[in-house]
């Protein structure tokens, strides 16, 4: 089980690493690999699981953060409210790739964080806001998507790292607070 001495931090080489392409078809290996990201996650959104497992709660999670240069991400991204639990968003995908995106660009108005790094970067991370997106499933399937808004950002940071790009990497070092006309601040 994947717990928070298993994440790399800032200085590990593998997080400036560009990962590599998974195999297919998909080994057991890799597809064990994917449902352990995606028990990290579900665990870290569990109040009692994550405080007895110490986890920092976290929507993504890449290979590379596991010192696994592999291009593997899970995502699982909550609904708002808890009535609802179906998930907007919550899939493991073996060579994501971003196959166009939205003029448009968008960022956090909180600004990002991430579990590799354990101190704060303020500023905005201005993404695209929109994205179509293929990746093979868990079952080996090429699926083909398109998302927006905070699930657009949450996979836009989880492919950053499979390509050795860190969120602070986006800030603006002059003004981090700086935006160009038009983007989309997500609250
Ligand atoms: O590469 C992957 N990472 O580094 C984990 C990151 C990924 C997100 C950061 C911004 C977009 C994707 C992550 O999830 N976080 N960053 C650090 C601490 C907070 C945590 C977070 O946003 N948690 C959260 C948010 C909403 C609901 C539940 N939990
Ligand atoms: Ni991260």
């Amino acid at each position: 089980m994947i717990t928070m001495k298993d994440i790399i931090r800032e200085g590990n080489p593998t997080l400036r690493a560009v990962a590599k392409e998974v195999a297919l078809p998909l080994s057991d290996e890799d597809i064990k690999l994917g449902e352990e990201m995606m028990e990290f996650l579900h665990n870290s959104q569990d109040p009692v699981k994550a405080e007895e497992l110490g986890l920092r709660g976290g929507v993504g999670l890449a290979a590379p953060q596991l010192d696994i240069s592999k291009r593997i991400i899970a995502v699982h991204v909550p609904n708002g409210d808890l009535e609802n639990p179906e998930p907007t968003l919550s899939a493991v995908m073996y060579n994501p790739k971003i196959l166009s995106h939205s003029v448009q660009d968008a960022c956090l108005g909180e600004g990002e964080g991430c579990l590799s790094v354990d101190r704060e970067v303020p500023g905005y991370v201005v993404r695209h806001n929109k994205i179509t997106l293929s990746y093979v499933d868990a079952s080996g399937v090429k699926q083909k998507i398109r998302l927006k808004n905070y699930e657009a950002i949450v996979v836009q940071h989880e492919i950053d790292h499979l390509n050795g790009v860190m969120f602070y990497d986006h800030i603006n070092q002059e003004n981090p607070y700086a935006l160009k006309d038009g983007v989309l601040v997500i609250e």
